[in-house]
């Protein structure tokens, strides 16, 4: 069993988490952002935020990628679901993420992103949230999933983490439980 959990979660934020795709003749990128202000400044990433009272996960989805990024996709998929803990932080974080591929819209830099297509060999890991490049390589290989990170204080030591492939979303899970419950775990 995994130690996920050591100081108490009282509360969660939902949010999520929108990454798009393209082909530019014949090579495969994917739409990043470079977080301008507040939480994660400073990291690429994909485009999200918090879901807002009175709309559906997806709907929040496509709002902030559409307010960071402004372009509107028509389908996304879901792709994974991710949970934070921050050690002394009593709200953890669930993020829904999401993959998109045809859109509307100019790709415009905004207030809180600036977005740049990135090449899916020189994805820029080293400036991201340190548990990226764990879930990336489950991500891009069109398998669903989900998992479980730990941090330190400081937002940057990954205390403990835990990453499983699904047959479906979403996989019901606790943070602090050692066990996923719902979903069909492939493996972990
Ligand atoms: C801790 O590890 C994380 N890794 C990754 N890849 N992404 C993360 C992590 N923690 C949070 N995120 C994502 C989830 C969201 O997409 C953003 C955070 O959204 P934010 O707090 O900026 O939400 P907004 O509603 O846009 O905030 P404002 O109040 O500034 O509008 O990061």
């Amino acid at each position: 069993m995994l130690a996920m959990e050591t100081s108490p979660i009282t509360s969660k934020k939902v949010l999520t988490l929108v990454f798009v795709f393209g082909d530019f003749d014949g090579e495969r990128r994917v739409l990043l952002g470079m977080k301008k202000r507040g939480f994660g400044a400073g990291y690429w990433n994909g485009f999200g935020g918090k879901v807002e009272k009175g709309e559906t996960i997806l709907e929040g989805a496509v709002r902030e990628l559409e307010e960071e990024a402004g372009i509107r996709v028509s389908h996304l998929e879901r792709a994974g679901m991710l949970w934070f803990h921050f050690e002394g932080d009593p709200t953890g974080l669930e993020v829904h993420v999401y993959r998109g591929e045809t859109f509307e819209g100019v790709v415009s830099e905004t207030e809180e992103m600036r977005p740049e297509w990135f090449s899916l060999d020189k994805i820029p890991f080293h400036i991201m949230w340190p548990d990226d490049q764990i879930w990336w390589p489950v991500f891009v290989g069109n398998k669903k999933f989900c998992g479980r990170f730990r941090f330190a204080k400081d937002q940057k030591e990954i205390l403990a983490h835990d990453v499983g492939i699904f047959e479906s979303l979403p996989c019901e899970m606790e943070f602090g439980s050692g066990e996923w419950v719902g979903g069909v775990l492939v493996e972990r």
